[in-house]
C-alpha cells in the first residue's frame, strides 16, 4: 500500500450534502477531497427531487390551464409522455455527472472516484474501480455524507422480484400500462400521480393513510384529487405477499383482493446509508450512529461528522444542504481553534432549525407545503400550542382557478405568541412556504406579523384570513 496522502477534511459521499460541506471548508481555506463511489450530485440530481419534478410539472401546467377559462379552450391535446421523459432526462443530464465534476474542479475540491471506508482514526480508504486503493488521513475531519438506502419491507416473495424502487421509477425510459405503489409516503404519492398523468393504470397501497406526516386535512385534499384522477388508493392496507404471474406482479392485500399491474414501486421508506463504510474500525455501531447538532458523532472522539440524509435526522436535500453549511463551518472554526466543543443554538454551526422549523412541499398537484410542527407534535414537544385553520378562499385563489380548493393552518405558541407551524395545501402553494419559514424561524410576534400586509390580489391573502379568524 502507498503511503497515506494528508489533507484537512474528508468528505465521503458527492451528494448535494457531500459537495456543499466540501464547498464550504474550502471557502474558509481548508483542503478537502471529496469522495464518490457513483455519480457526483448524488440522489437528488439523479434519481429522486430534480426527476420527480421534472415528471410531475408538465401536468400540474396542463391542469392549471383547464382550471381558467379562455385557457382551457386552448388545451386541445394530451400530455405528450415522450416529450414529458426527455425534459425528465435533460434534467438529469442524461445521467452524466460532467458538469458536476467541472463544478468540484473550479470550487477547489479534489475529487476521488470509489469507494469509501473508514480505516481508522482519521483514516479513510478508497477502492477504486480497477481495484487499487489510496488512503488519506484527514488532518481536522472525515465528514460522513453518504445519503440513505431504500427500506424493503419483509413482504413474502417481494426480496426475489425485480421491482422498481424510486430510482428505477425516476429513470424509466418508458411509461408502463400499469403501476402498483407501495407505500403512502411522499415519494411514492408524486411518482404514483406522475405515472398516472402520464397514461398509467395506478394503483397506491398505504399500510395506514397516504402522507401521515401532514394534517389530515392536508392530505385529505391530495387523497381527494387522486380519486378524483382516477387512481385507486388502497389506505389502511396490509400487503401479505407479492408474486409474478404472466410477467406481471400480482400483491395480496387481504380479504382475497389482490392488485395486479405491469410495474411495482416499492417507497416504503428510507434508512441511513451507515453500512460497509469502516463505522465498526473505529468501535461504531452502523445502526446507531448519532450526531450533534454541529453535525459532530459524539461517540468518535471530535474528529467525525455526519451530514445530510445518513445524519438521520431530516431526509430532505435544502436541510441537508443547510446542515453542510452549518457543519463545515463548526469544522472551520475548530480548525481555527474559535470553537470548541459546544455550539449555542441558532449560532452559526449548529442545524438548530433541524428541530424546529424544517419546511417540506409535497410536489403533488395540489400541494402540500409545510414548516415546523403540526399541532400534536408540538403540544408532544411540551408547547401550549392552538391551531387556527380554514379553506383557502380569497380573491387570489378565486382568480388563480374556478376550482381553486385549498386548506390553511397555523399553530400558534399560545405562550409566547409566536407560530411555531404553518401548513397551506392547494394549488400553488409551495411558493407561499418561505413566509412561514420565515415567520417561524423569525419567532416574529403575532402582533407584529399583523402588520405583514399581503398584496391584493394574491393568494397570500390567506394569511389575513389565518390571523383575523385566530382573533387578531
Ligand atoms: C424519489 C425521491 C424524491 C425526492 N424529492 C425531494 C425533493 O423534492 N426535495 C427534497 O428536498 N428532497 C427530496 N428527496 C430527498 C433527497 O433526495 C435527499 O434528502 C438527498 O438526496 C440527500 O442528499 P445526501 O447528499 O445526504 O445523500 P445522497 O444524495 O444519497 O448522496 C450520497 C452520495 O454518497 C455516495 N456514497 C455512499 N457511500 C459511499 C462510499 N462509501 N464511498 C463513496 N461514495 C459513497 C453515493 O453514491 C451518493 O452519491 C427525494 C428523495 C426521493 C427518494
Ligand atoms: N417532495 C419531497 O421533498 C420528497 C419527495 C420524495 C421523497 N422525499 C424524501 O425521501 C424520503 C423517502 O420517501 P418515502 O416516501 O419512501 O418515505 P416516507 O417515510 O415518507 O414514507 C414511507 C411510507 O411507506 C409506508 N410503509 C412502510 N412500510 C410499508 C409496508 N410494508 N406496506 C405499505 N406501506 C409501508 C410508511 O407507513 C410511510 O407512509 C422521505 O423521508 C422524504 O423526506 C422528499
Amino acid at each position: 500500500m502507498s503511503e497515506a496522502k494528508t489533507i484537512d477534511v474528508i468528505v465521503i459521499g458527492a451528494g448535494a450534502v457531500g459537495e456543499n460541506v466540501a464547498g464550504r471548508v474550502v471557502q474558509k481555506g481548508l483542503s478537502a477531497v471529496l469522495v464518490e463511489s457513483d455519480l457526483v450530485g448524488g440522489e437528488c440530481s439523479y434519481w429522486a427531487c430534480m426527476p420527480s419534478k421534472a415528471l410531475l410539472r408538465p401536468s400540474t401546467v396542463l391542469r392549471a390551464a383547464r382550471g381558467v377559462p379562455g385557457a382551457r379552450e386552448a388545451v386541445t391535446g394530451t400530455l405528450d409522455a415522450g416529450q414529458v421523459l426527455d425534459r425528465r432526462t435533460s434534467f438529469t443530464s442524461n445521467w452524466d455527472d460532467s458538469s458536476q465534476e467541472e463544478w468540484v474542479a473550479s470550487a477547489g475540491i479534489a475529487l476521488e472516484r470509489g469507494w469509501a471506508k473508514l480505516s481508522g482514526e482519521r483514516e479513510v480508504e478508497i477502492t477504486h474501480g480497477d481495484g487499487s486503493t489510496t488512503t488519506y488521513q484527514a488532518r481536522h475531519a472525515v465528514v460522513l455524507a453518504t445519503g440513505s438506502t431504500p427500506t424493503i419491507p419483509p413482504i413474502d416473495g417481494l426480496a426475489d422480484l425485480d421491482y422498481w424502487t424510486t430510482r428505477e421509477a425516476t429513470s424509466a425510459k418508458e411509461v408502463p400500462a400499469s403501476l402498483a405503489v407501495l407505500g403512502g409516503g411522499v415519494a411514492g404519492v408524486e411518482l404514483a400521480q406522475a405515472y398516472a398523468r402520464l397514461g398509467a393504470e395506478v394503483t397506491v397501497i398505504a399500510r395506514s393513510g397516504i402522507l401521515g406526516n401532514y394534517p389530515p386535512e392536508a392530505s385529505g385534499l391530495v387523497l381527494d384529487a387522486l380519486r378524483a384522477e382516477g387512481l385507486n388508493v388502497h389506505t389502511d392496507t396490509a400487503t401479505t405477499s407479492v408474486r409474478k404471474e404472466n410477467g406481471l406482479f400480482v400483491l395480496d392485500i387481504g380479504e382475497g383482493r389482490s392488485v395486479t399491474a405491469e410495474k411495482l414501486l416499492v417507497s416504503t421508506g428510507r434508512h441511513p446509508h451507515t453500512s460497509g463504510i469502516g463505522l465498526e474500525s473505529i468501535g461504531l455501531d452502523p445502526k446507531k450512529l448519532t450526531r450533534d447538532d454541529t453535525g459532530r458523532v459524539p461517540d468518535a472522539g471530535g474528529w467525525l461528522y455526519a451530514v445530510g440524509d445518513v445524519g438521520g435526522i431530516v431526509q430532505l436535500t435544502h436541510q441537508g444542504k443547510y446542515e453542510a453549511r452549518m457543519t463545515g463551518d463548526a469544522i472551520a472554526a475548530r480548525a481555527q481553534g474559535t470553537l470548541g466543543d459546544h455550539a449555542e443554538d441558532w449560532s452559526p454551526y449548529t442545524s438548530t432549525a433541524d428541530r424546529r422549523a424544517v419546511p417540506q412541499v409535497v410536489f403533488t398537484d395540489p400541494e402540500i407545503g409545510m414548516v415546523g410542527r403540526t399541532l400534536e407534535q408540538a403540544r408532544k414537544d411540551g408547547v401550549n400550542a392552538s391551531e387556527t385553520s380554514l379553506e383557502i378562499a380569497v380573491a387570489g385563489s378565486s382568480l388563480h382557478s374556478d376550482d381553486y380548493s385549498g386548506w390553511a393552518q397555523i399553530v400558534v405558541d399560545e405562550d409566547r405568541k409566536v407560530l411555531v407551524g404553518v401548513t397551506f395545501a392547494g394549488p400553488d402553494v409551495s411558493e407561499m412556504l418561505h413566509s412561514a419559514t420565515i415567520a417561524v424561524v423569525g419567532e416574529v410576534p403575532l402582533d407584529r406579523l399583523w402588520h405583514a400586509v399581503p398584496a391584493y390580489p394574491t393568494v397570500s391573502e390567506v394569511w389575513l384570513r389565518l390571523l383575523e379568524k385566530y382573533g387578531m
